[in-house]
């Protein structure tokens, strides 16, 4: 059995291809996979990435999940424990961010961690315990209004607060400027103060870069994948632009998104507009059932199998907010989601069989749809297109083909992701 130094936790499937990005980028040699594996690992890296889709799951089930996650890296030697959360700090009243923190660190048997959502590369940014997405508070960024997890509170600790039992406590800027003595001198006052949890300031990141050194003792941290940029080197590891080769990529490239966030449109939007090949999927024009959905799927490939060749294809049921509102006032939001994500992942299936090698994915629960459809149970993860996504490779299942894919969260990626993507499959 190889060891393990890092021993990830990620509640959505394209959170965690971003942390395992960040640490790729700082020069770990990282293994993502789907779920918990229930073999030990057998190659040599330094972390792994366990993918979970907990973050909206009743938060028993995610606790339960998450444990799950952290005996099975403890058996593959893991020295801490990350925890990745989503950069908006995705989370209800009841959790699960707070539950699985618990959890974690009982299990750990720790009496402190830290928490921080920040990751400056995509604008995301802490300051006196308050979130900032871009120049906006969290809950001026359109986070107020998500479907399952709307953000109404931009203070973290009174966040956190309802969701934990621990005390939550600050390590602000003031002390997070001054480096890593002054925060490990706080983290001791606030532990000898009873309180568990430090929410940890963070503007930039020079300021991530000063923290990674206080945390090398915790047995768990907790954060977006802001921190993992400083973490690798509390392990001596360096960056080094091999950790994110991957295998040549082959064959037809295709596009699929569910996103409806902000900036999902936008680079739908961008892809049309400059004469990209697509088509659209309208859930009203679905109908009921099951035959529906076989129908719309066979609409879909009777279009996309003549276009496969050198020009990528984009299918989407990406919408506007009054589109999706009528939708879902129509089909029920969870109705509808599931039969959207039922149509891309078969799709899916059915692209890889025809022969698309390269995939990109829009949208976490999309991506979890479309990655468990293919069967994909490990990614090796490659070069950086934009920060937060990088271009993965892995093997279908039972098919056994090696496919690149690229699994996009709502917010990540610049307008022209959807054209620019394929032209980056190799490092910077
Ligand atoms: N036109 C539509 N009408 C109704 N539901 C839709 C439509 N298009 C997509 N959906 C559903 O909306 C949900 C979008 O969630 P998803 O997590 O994939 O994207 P996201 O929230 O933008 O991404 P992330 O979680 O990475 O921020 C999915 O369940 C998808 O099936
Ligand atoms: O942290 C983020 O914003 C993303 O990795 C994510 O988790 C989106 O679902």
């Amino acid at each position: 059995m190889k060891q393990v130094l890092l021993g990830c936790i990620a509640d959505d499937f394209t959170g965690a291809t971003d942390l395992a990005n960040n640490l790729v980028r700082a020069g770990m040699r990282v293994l993502q996979t789907i779920g918990v594996p229930d073999s030990p690992v057998d190659l040599a890296i330094d972390a792994v990435v366990v993918s979970l889709k907990s973050r909206t799951i009743p938060p028993g089930e995610a606790v339960k999940q998450s444990l799950d996650a952290c005996t099975w890296l403890r058996e593959q030697g893991a020295k801490q424990i990350y925890f990745k959360y989503c950069s908006t700090f995705d989370s209800t009243a009841q959790g699960n961010i707070g539950p699985v923190i618990d959890a974690l660190m009982r299990a750990l048997g720790a009496d402190f961690t830290i928490a921080t959502p920040a990751f400056p590369d995509v604008g995301r940014t802490v300051f006196k315990g308050h979130l900032f997405v871009g120049d906006v508070l969290l809950n001026e960024s359109g986070m107020q209004n998500h479907p399952l997890t709307p953000m109404k509170d931009p203070n973290l600790l009174r966040v956190l607060a309802p969701q934990t039992s621990h005390s939550v406590g600050l390590i602000d800027y003031a002390v997070v400027a001054q480096g890593a003595d002054a925060i490990r001198a706080r983290i001791a006052e606030l532990r000898q103060q009873g309180i568990g949890i430090g929410i940890v300031d963070a503007i930039s990141n020079a300021d991530l870069y000063r923290l990674a050194p206080a945390l090398a003792e915790l047995p768990l941290v907790t954060a977006g994948s802001g921190v993992a940029i400083g973490l690798p080197a509390n392990f001596s590891i360096e960056p080094n632009s091999q950790a994110a080769l991957l295998p040549p990529a082959s064959g037809p490239r295709a596009i699929l998104s569910g996103s409806c966030s902000r900036a999902t449109q936008a680079q739908v939007e961008d892809f049309v507009a400059k004469g990209g090949q697509s088509y659209r999927i309208d859930p009203l024009a679905l109908g009921e059932g099951l035959a529906a959905i076989d129908v719309e799927v066979k609409r879909a490939l009777d279009w996309a199998h003549p276009k496969l060749g050198d020009q990528p294809i984009l299918i989407y049921s990406t919408a506007a907010p009054e589109v999706l509102q009528t939708v879902q006032n129509h089909l029920g939001v969870e109705q509808a989601g599931a039969m959207v994500e039922t149509v891309l992942a078969r799709i899916a299936q059915d692209l890889v069989e025809a022969g698309v090698g390269q995939l990109i994915v829009a949208g976490g629960e999309t991506s979890g749809a479309v990655v468990q459809a293919l069967g994909m149970t490990q990614l090796q993860i490659g070069p950086q297109i934009d920060p937060g996504v990088p271009w993965c490779a892995g093997m279908t299942h039972p098919s056994g083909k090696r496919i690149h894919v690229a699994l996009k969260s709502g917010n990540f990626g610049q307008t022209d992701f959807f054209t620019q993507a394929f032209n980056r499959m190799h490092p910077q």
